[in-house]
């Protein structure tokens, strides 16, 4: 969450967010977002097409009724042939159960079609989601992209599976029934041909007003997403801070704007519509004027003149429709919009082509890991986190981090699963570049476990299993050992025990525990540790470690560490000061020699030494 603080009307420079409403604002993007959704929604054009040809159908059974009426009023009534009307009275039942089977086709394709295009999209979005490199999540509020894969998902199925049916299908009435206006009386035809002009030029003016607001709307909607997520995962937080009416009032502040945007959105849709509205009655006043006139000259018969004014009803609510389908239609170019905005981020870290997927060679349990000039900075900085790093780690050797809070550890250990790729310089495993590697392949070589240690909604098993779904049991045991982690044999269902956000509520060492079998089940040839032991107990970290100094022996490690005790780990430690490696010898070494590693882990010298000797 943001700075806490109650909310201030102090202006504020733009967030990337701002500017992108503001951007928005100024170049609009029209419906051309929708026409990319193309691809997505080819494999269901046979639904589709039916889904509109079914409706297309229904409405044109529709036009035949004011046709029949002219029949009727010009031939059996005008004739007093009894029999003639038994049968258009058929005909036109007839044509009323035509009409309501083919509206049971359309919603039956519509589930078909515009469900499988919504299912499609909400893949694709979710499998690029995880393809996008960490430094995109680390820009994007999670929020934002909750609000594209759910709001925005479901506006555009709404379009496909309604609106866009009934734009096209209302613009054919609307063609077919001009012709046959005009075909029956071609001067008030033409009146109702003309009469499109205003309408159309009215719709352009919404437009462009719409399209602004609904923007606004859905933006202000991924925020809003982004507050009640970071509050609720932040609940404990806000509490023991007291801080919980804060929270309310950001979020009373941010739902607000969502009101007020929402309630600017009902204006221009309250207007657009009582225009588009008021427009068949006036055009309807100018044809019973001058229908009525031309039957009383002689023109035009009375069957005609009915049959007209009831052709021309029926296009009242395709009109009076094209102010909410519109409005539809701008809500999904938007939510495309939106969509492509993520959509068309290309991954920056992906697999090169030609890489290697092979497995490494069974034979190799350790691989020798290399940096070679290595400086990192971060996508939006122009700092330089990382300077000139050369380090060799051999097989089967461990080599701990150290450095001052801010020094740049952590970053480099995520350069090794290519969170992050470096910027110069580069890593190697057994001497292949690891962006010659795929990433399937160099994320089984490389393991990591972070200080922050995540658990799925899921069960022990299928957390300590998840970068190895193929994990025996054998395996599985072997790495809750490992780990210390064999207290989940003790769980309400043992592995099978829920745990995560939606289960069973582990203690922060608990947690380390299980994610650090999640790391070493594999035996992954490279072993990432990030302080994986911070939040043990000293009795418990002693177990951990005698395991993990197993584990290690096997494997090539680096082991962020910030107590000697993680240190002693490591067969080798670099000291990491300013994004440069300052000095680097075994722990015993730089205690004597750097003064610098010894102000840093002075603290826990004497501990150090304790544990030194008891090795
Ligand atoms: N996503 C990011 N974007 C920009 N700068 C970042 C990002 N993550 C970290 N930094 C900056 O990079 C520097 C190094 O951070 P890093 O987390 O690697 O330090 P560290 O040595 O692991 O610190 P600690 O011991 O406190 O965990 C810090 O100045 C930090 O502010």
């Amino acid at each position: 969450m943001t700075a806490p603080g109650t909310p201030t009307k102090t202006p504020a420079p733009l967030t990337d967010d701002q500017k992108t409403k503001a951007d928005f604002a100024q170049t609009g993007r029209g419906l051309r977002p929708l026409l990319r959704l193309w691809p997505w929604a080819k494999p269901y054009l046979p639904q589709l097409s039916i889904m509109f040809v079914a409706a297309l159908i229904a409405t044109l059974a529709g036009l035949a009724l004011p046709i029949l009426t002219r029949s009727v009023v010009d031939g059996p009534i005008a004739d007093g042939d009894k029999v003639a009307l038994w049968w258009i009275g058929l005909i036109a039942l007839g044509f009323g159960v035509v009409e309501s089977f083919l509206i049971f086709i359309r919603r039956y394709m519509l589930t078909r079609g515009s469900l499988g295009v919504e299912a499609d999209l909400r893949n694709d979005i979710y499998d690029h989601l995880q393809r996008l490199p960490i430094s995109f999540h680390d820009r994007w509020q999670s929020g934002q992209l909750l609000s594209r894969a759910w709001g925005d998902l479901a506006m555009i199925r709404r379009f496909i599976g309604f609106s866009l049916v009934f734009i096209l299908v209302n613009g054919l009435t609307f063609c077919v029934v001009v012709v046959v206006l005009v075909a029956m009386y071609w001067p008030l035809g033409v009146v109702v041909l003309l009469s499109a002009a205003p309408l159309v030029w009215m719709l352009y003016v919404f437009e462009k007003k719409f399209s602004v607001i609904s923007h606004q709307i859905q933006e202000q909607r991924g925020d809003l997403a982004t507050e009640v997520e970071e509050a609720a995962g932040g609940i404990r937080i806000l509490k023991s801070f007291g801080r919980s009416r804060m929270a309310f009032l950001r979020y009373d502040v941010g739902a607000r704007e969502l009101n007020r945007l929402q309630l600017r959105r009902v204006k221009v849709l309250a207007t657009i519509w009582a225009l588009i509205e008021m427009h068949p009655q006036i055009v309807l006043a100018i044809l019973l004027l001058f229908g009525g006139i031309s039957v009383v000259g002689g023109s035009m018969t009375l069957g005609t003149f009915v049959a007209f004014i009831s052709l021309f009803l029926l296009l009242q609510w395709p009109i009076a429709s094209l102010g909410f389908l519109l409005a539809d239609i701008q809500d999904a170019a938007t939510a495309a919009a939106r969509l492509f905005d993520v959509l068309d981020i290309d991954p920056d870290i992906a697999d090169t082509e030609g890489v290697s997927n092979q497995p490494a060679p069974q034979s190799s349990a350790s691989a020798t890991l290399r940096f070679d000039d290595v400086s990192f900075k971060f996508a939006d900085s122009d700092q330089f986190v990382l300077r000139g790093i050369n380090l060799e780690i051999a097989p089967g050797e461990t080599v701990a981090i150290v450095g001052p809070t801010g020094s740049g550890k952590t970053t480099l250990t995520a350069l090794v699963p290519r969170l992050y790729d470096v910027t110069e310089g580069s890593i190697t495993i057994d001497g292949t570049d690891i962006r010659d590697l795929s990433l399937e392949r160099l994320r089984t070589e490389v393991a990591v476990a972070f200080e922050d240690p995540t658990l799925f909604s899921a069960s022990v098993r299928e957390n300590v299993a998840f970068g190895r779904p193929d994990a025996s049991e054998e395996d599985i045991a072997e790495a809750l050992e490992i780990a210390q982690a064999t207290f989940v044999y003790d769980l309400p269902w043992g592995l099978d025990t829920r745990v995560g956000e939606q289960g069973m509520s582990l203690s922060g060492g608990q947690r380390q525990r299980v994610a650090l079998a999640r790391a070493v089940v594999g035996r992954p040839r490279v072993l990432v540790l990030d302080d994986p032991l911070s939040a043990l107990d000293v009795h418990t970290e002693k177990l951990v470690e005698d395991a993990l100094r197993r584990v290690l022996t096997a494997t090539t490690g680096i082991v962020v560490a910030h107590r000697p005790s993680t240190v002693l780990l490591a067969d080798r430690v670099a000291l990491l000061q300013d994004g440069h490696i300052t000095a680097i010898g075994t722990h015993s070494q730089l205690m004597q020699d750097v003064p610098a590693y010894r102000a840093i882990l002075s603290k826990d010298a004497d501990e150090s030494s304790d544990l030194e000797e008891a090795r």
